[in-house]
């Protein structure tokens, strides 16, 4: 039987007018107020036809000149990468010390739950449910060389039995390994709300995630969620199944956030009042909603790929069990983080088209590992260049002259034809790029 939302017959008319896309001069005047609160120049958001909305060259590039630098509008690092690596909650840099990662590593392979190259399957994935829907790189972001790995346990590995008091003695600082002076990285500062699972590189990181969702996500003592039992259990639905939906509670939490403090802070949004289909609504949700109701969007149910392993004849109870697992986690989420004000934001209309958001827009967002980079120096290598956070930079690989389309790979270009359409399949749209045409024909 269909599982039915009583939110989305509720407020219909206002879902309906929160996922409405914007009108092109409206899309057009969001994107050119964004782009000039950025340091960036040179660049401007267009329609294009067919395509929707691009980026457009509005002066030449040069090959290897920075085109964007800016901060995610949602990011999480894979619950397979925190067994990894411990980087900053909020700018995804590595924290800590040299030591400090590698103990940690150390530490939670010998209890059997971190990264095995050789496999890619999800310990905590359900074997018999299409929990995952087949897809492994729906969350934000994987960090230097590990990228695309994954949990597993590692017990049939070759083990290296390591002195017993090294690992420790690695994690609390007693032991110092050689040259590390020349790697430092910034402190590991807990999160203040007491959580024990978000750590920052600094105060300003710790205090902008906070004030932009984790004060609503958080765990701890201080959290401002309805019920950190009721989070803590939508965590560990998301851990279990798909972590995507970390990254959606994200979204939510910052809308509601962003709602809370248009109200307090603007005396005009605190009395404005939007009339959506005959009903009034308050005008700080559409505001508050802005950045996430100009991204492409479509229900994750529908959008998803059919994983290799479903049959079509299968494909309708697919696409209703994934339906049925978003319900599952919006139901925890809603207990943990309702807000009245923001009530529309927990149908399942709006919850499967921010998944499915992700799921059509998601890059995999790579940041420099100092640990990597530490072993590369010691064997004497030249390290490579990248950047040290978690911002989405954007580097011309070409000259780009004005007025030209800038544009980046969803996939890699070096596949072949079929290998990358079956990839972009993910994305839910047949690629039409001048290489795509050329090769089809
Ligand atoms: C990440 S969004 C890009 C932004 C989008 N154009 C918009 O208006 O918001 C991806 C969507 O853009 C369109 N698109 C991007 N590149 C394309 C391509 N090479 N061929 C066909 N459609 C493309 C498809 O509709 C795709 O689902």
């Amino acid at each position: 039987m269909e599982i039915v939302c009583p939110v989305d017959a509720q407020f219909a008319d206002v879902i309906y007018a929160l996922l409405c896309p914007p009108a092109p001069l409206q899309a057009q005047g969001y994107f050119d107020q964004l782009i000039s609160k950025r340091q960036t120049r040179g660049i401007k958001v267009e329609q294009n036809g067919d395509f929707g909305k691009g980026v457009f060259a509005d002066k030449e590039f040069k090959e290897g000149e920075l085109i964007l630098k800016d901060q995610m509008l949602v990011g999480a690092q894979h619950i397979a990468n925190k067994m990894d690596c411990l980087v900053c909650s909020f700018c995804f840099r590595f924290i800590g010390s040299i030591e400090l990662q590698i103990g940690r590593k150390l530490y939670l392979q010998q209890l059997g739950v971190s990264v095995n190259h050789d496999e890619c399957d999800m310990e905590v994935e359900e074997e018999d449910n299409f929990a995952d829907g087949g897809e492994e790189d729906d969350s934000s972001m994987e960090n230097g060389e590990d990228s695309g790995a994954c949990a597993s346990t590692s017990s049939h590995r070759n083990k290296v039995e390591l002195p017993r008091g090294l690992v420790e003695s690695l994690i609390n600082g007693e032991l110092k390994l050689p040259l590390t002076e020349n790697f430092s990285l910034p402190p590991a500062i807990p999160c203040a709300g007491g959580c024990g699972e978000a750590y920052y590189c600094s105060k300003l990181c710790a205090q902008s995630d906070w004030e932009t969702c984790h004060s609503l996500l958080c765990t701890g003592e201080k959290s401002e969620s309805v019920s950190s039992e009721a989070l803590g259990e939508f965590i560990q639905h998301a851990n279990e199944t798909n972590d995507v939906f970390l990254l959606a509670a994200k979204a939510i939490a910052s809308t509601i956030l962003r709602n809370r403090k248009l109200k307090a802070t603007c005396l005009e949004e605190r009395g404005k009042l939007k009339n959506v289909l005959g009903r009034t609504v308050s005008s700080a949700l559409f505001e508050a909603w802005k950045p996430l109701s100009m991204a492409h969007k479509r229900r994750w149910w529908d959008c998803i790929a059919l994983p290799f392993d479903v049959e079509s004849s299968d494909e309708e109870a697919f696409r209703a069990q994934i339906r049925s697992l978003a319900f599952s986690s919006l139901q925890l989420l809603r207990a943990a983080i309702f807000d009245n004000e923001c009530e529309p934001l927990f149908s399942l209309e709006i919850y499967g088209h921010i998944i499915g958001m992700f799921e059509l827009n998601n890059l995999d967002l790579v940041v420099a590992s100092p640990v990597e980079d530490y072993f590369l120096y010691i064997d004497d290598l030249p390290s490579p260049e990248k950047d040290k956070d978690g911002q989405a930079t954007i580097i011309a690989l070409k000259p780009i002259h004005k007025g030209e389309e800038v544009t980046i790979s969803y996939v890699d270009e070096e596949l072949s034809f079929e290998e990358r359409q079956a990839l972009l399949a993910d994305y839910g749209f047949r690629c039409r790029c001048l290489k795509c045409l050329k090769e089809e024909s």
